[in-house]
């Protein structure tokens, strides 16, 4: 007999601060960054927070609260206390000479949950560029501070595989071009993929959104009903946790109705998302970047959906995403007890991606939107044109293919692109 043991994990103790600039956010954004705790599997278990008109350069906090917070963490026996924004190196190194404990803030505690969940070769080298150029600065020539992160266990142990000794400026910046190149050679055979795909004709839908709000569940969701991939490996990685999904993954989803498109479910966002993280992860991002169509899934089921959504309206601004048609799909109905779903509301659309007849009204609301300028239309095609029939085949929607004697006769749905480059071979319908 084969006996396990499990080991459950110890989470670490931890306290959060942060200044709240009198920003109406703060709060919202505290909560984010308990969530962002867990995720990195800390424990929060007290907070200190100030309203400052200006951050203090030297140690963020006001020096009055710098000693209220090495009390509070003296009394509670903690050692780690997490920050709501990004700090300096002089203002790091500064609050754990005053106070003896590890400050850890907002970027480096997001960065360490990407690492944690960067599986794949390409978001793996994301990921480590991005701690890369955050650690860069943080190093000083002198002392090797960061040999004293959270018990030897901090920033440069993950991912890198390098010892500590050997981290100084010039290595990581031979590290960080290094990883580009790989990346580059990575993200050329994505490129052509999606080369490719923008070739095929098939309209593109992209789902984006704030993270665990449900994007891979509803494309999964899709698969699932209209494909019957349950359970296969086509579906693509759903988990309550945050950031499940650091990739960009693409589907085709066929309908009844012999519809296709192109769906692609990519990594979700939070408030602040560090900026070289984004700047790395736009290659990943690129599918969206491009699509026909996005669609934005809420957590409408989160008290804080509102705060959300204009962190993810940010995010893309800040991708450069502006001019792609968009609409909200507000997910996870079923959890607000007095909500009717699924509805529609104009483009929008209230449901739960647990719900079949939520994704069948949901995929009927894609199609009203991507296929609404395609064009049902006969086409003719000389014998000598075989590559093009072959080509419609591939990338649009033959209704009907009969050999005549002049020709290939379609019956073909066109997107507007293909409307003009066929416009020479067009027949009228042939009368039943
Ligand atoms: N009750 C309920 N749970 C849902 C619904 N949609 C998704 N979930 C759950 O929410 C959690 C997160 O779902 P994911 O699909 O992984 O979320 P995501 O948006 O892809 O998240 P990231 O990849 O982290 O950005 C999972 O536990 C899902 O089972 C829904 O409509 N109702
Ligand atoms: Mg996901």
């Amino acid at each position: 007999m084969t006996e396990t043991y499990q080991t459950i994990p110890t989470r670490e103790r931890v306290i959060i601060g942060g200044l709240s600039h009198g920003k109406a956010s703060f709060e919202y954004t505290m909560t984010e960054l308990t969530e962002l705790a867990r995720a990195d599997n800390l424990e929060v278990i007290d907070r200190v927070t100030q309203n400052l008109d200006r951050v203090d350069a030297a140690t963020y906090f006001g020096s009055g609260k710098v000693n209220e917070i090495k009390e509070l963490a003296q009394g509670l026996d903690v050692g780690t206390i997490i920050i709501n924004d990004e700090l300096s190196p002089s203002q790091l190194a500064n609050l754990e000479k005053r106070t003896g404990l590890h400050f850890i803030d907002r970027t480096e505690l997001i960065l360490e949950i990407f690492a944690d969940r960067a599986h794949t070769r390409e978001a793996k080298a994301q990921v480590e560029i991005a701690r890369l150029q955050y650690a860069l600065p943080r190093i000083h020539p002198s002392a090797n501070t960061l040999d004293q992160q959270r018990g030897g266990g901090g920033l440069m142990n993950r991912g890198a595989g390098e010892t500590k000794s050997e981290l100084n400026r010039r290595t990581i910046r031979k590290r960080i071009s290094d990883l580009k190149q790989q990346l580059a050679a990575m993200t050329k055979t994505e490129q052509t993929k999606r080369e490719r795909r923008r070739n095929s004709a098939l309209p593109q839908v992209a789902l984006v959104g704030y993270t665990n709000a449900g994007k891979s569940t509803t494309l999964n969701q899709l698969l699932e009903v209209f494909s019957g991939v349950a359970g296969s490996k086509k579906q693509v990685f759903e988990k309550n946790m945050l950031f499940a999904t650091l990739d960009t993954s693409v589907r085709e989803i066929q309908l009844p109705t012999n519809q296709r498109f192109l769906m692609s479910d990519t990594v979700g966002f939070v408030s602040d998302l560090p900026h070289n993280l984004i700047e790395s992860f736009k290659t990943t991002l690129a599918e969206a970047a491009q699509a026909d169509l996005l669609i934005q899934v809420v957590d409408y089921s989160d008290p804080n959906y509102r705060e959300m959504m204009v962190t993810t309206a940010q995010t893309l601004q800040e991708i450069g995403i502006s001019d792609i048609p968009m609409i909200y799909a507000f997910n996870k109905a079923d959890l607000k007890g007095d909500t009717k779903f699924p509805e529609l509301d104009g483009h929008d659309i209230t449901y739960s991606a647990k719900d079949p007849d939520s994704i069948k009204l949901l995929a009927k609301l894609i199609t009203s939107i991507i296929f609404a300028d395609y064009k049902t239309v006969n086409l003719l095609l000389p014998f000598d044109r075989a590559k093009d029939v072959a080509e419609l085949e591939a990338s649009a929607n033959v209704h009907q293919k009969d050999y005549t004697e002049t020709g290939t006769q379609l019956n073909v749905t066109l997107s507007p692109q293909q409307l003009k480059e066929y416009a020479a071979f067009q027949v009228d319908p042939v009368q039943p």
